[in-house]
């Protein structure tokens, strides 16, 4: 009988990305693929764009550090939740669950442990985010993608692997990406990523040093759902809201990026030898996983850090420049570390504990 594998996560791109990276692995061993997330995510969107991969949309609600409304009435959209994946769950009777974290997921990994499905976690951050802290009493193992995440975690449970990426992004052209964004090939590209949802800081200095950046480099900006200023449409600047299939091409055509500290981007920048600097959010507006994320990287010498409140226009000009004039240095640095036998591991893993 074909083995079956549930994969969960979402409310933001990093917690669908590392599915996205495993979907076809399994696909093309012949098991048979489910996803749940939420009604309205971004993993519905994301899902959507795979081959024969049914999603179910399960109710969910979140915890927020500021008064709203839906503080009271996310308890009973999560208790709906629970109820709905224990549902499913048990009529899907999947050999595993995969969870890659985010809101959505807490309610899937308590379903799947009630009904004695193996659960496999996979935790992007140096610090674990509150959903996979709620969930990893119920899993069976913890993947870690930074070896100081284990640290605070059950040793039994958790195995330092590394970071999955996708692997489409491999296989980028610098060729297309230049086609696509109607650059010249001889002007060096300069790649923005404000994080999946974009970011309005990193927007904002962009923009208002567009002329001076325009002077050495052409610009691709992913700035964000809605974000897109048209005001500012001119040759050498292209702006998207998100991109799927063409990040690989713009991927491999940045001689340099200015991004969030996102863990599955910054590992894909790294994957990919990309000179960055990174602008973590900040704590005000987060746990501070990226201020740590972006620390750990700049400690091993792969990337320059400008944290938001030290944001200003010299000091964003000064380290763009610091980094870019070191591009050599930091391709350097990065070309020493691999990461080419993570996916291979996490899916011996998978199989290995399927039940
Ligand atoms: C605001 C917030 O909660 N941020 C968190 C979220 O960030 P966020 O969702 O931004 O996560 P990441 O940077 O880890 O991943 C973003 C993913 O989206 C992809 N991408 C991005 C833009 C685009 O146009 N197309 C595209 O495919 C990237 O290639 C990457 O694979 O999850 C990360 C991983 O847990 C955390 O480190 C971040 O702190």
């Amino acid at each position: 009988m074909k083995k079956k594998i549930i994969f969960t996560g979402g409310g933001t791109a990093g917690h669908v990305t590392v599915n996205l990276a495993l979907i076809p692995k399994f696909a093309q061993d012949g098991w048979e693929i489910k996803y749940i997330g939420s009604e309205n995510g971004i993993e519905k969107q994301l899902v959507a764009r795979l081959d024969r991969v049914p999603y179910a949309g399960i109710s969910t609600g979140k915890l927020r550090r500021y008064f709203d409304w839906n503080n009271f009435k996310d308890p009973f959209r999560v208790i709906k939740g629970i109820f709905q994946a224990y549902s499913l769950i048990k009529r899907e009777k999947p050999n595993i669950l995969f969870s890659k974290g985010g809101f959505v997921s807490v309610p899937v990994v308590l379903a799947a442990w009630l009904n004695r499905v193996p659960v496999i976690i996979h935790e992007s951050d140096i610090t674990p985010g509150l959903a996979n802290k709620i969930a990893m009493p119920f899993a069976t193992r913890i993947c870690t993608t930074f070896p100081e995440t284990a640290k605070g975690l059950d040793p039994k449970k958790t195995v330092y692997v590394g970071a999955i990426i996708r692997d489409e992004l491999k296989r980028g052209s610098r060729e297309r990406g230049l086609s696509l964004c109607g650059f010249q090939a001889d002007k060096p590209v300069l790649l923005i990523m404000g994080g999946s949802l974009g970011s309005q800081k990193i927007n904002q200095v962009v923009r208002q040093n567009l002329d001076s950046l325009m002077r050495y480099f052409q610009i691709v900006h992913l700035c964000g759902k809605g974000q897109v200023d048209e005001s500012l449409i001119r040759p050498g600047y292209k702006q998207f809201e998100y991109i799927n299939e063409e990040l690989a091409d713009v991927m491999a055509m940045a001689d340099m990026v200015i991004s969030r500290a996102g863990s599955n981007s910054i590992f894909e920048f790294l994957y990919l030898r990309k000179p960055m600097l990174l602008i973590p959010l900040s704590r005000a507006a987060s746990r501070g996983d990226q201020i740590l994320n972006a620390e750990s990287f700049r400690k091993m010498g792969y990337c320059d850090v400008l944290q938001e409140e030290e944001l200003t226009t010299k000091t964003f000009l000064q380290k763009v420049e610091g980094v870019f004039n070191n591009r050599d240095r930091y391709i350097a640095e990065m070309s020493k570390s691999n990461s080419d036998e993570t996916m291979k591991q996490v899916i011996d893993m998978i199989k290995q504990l399927a039940k």
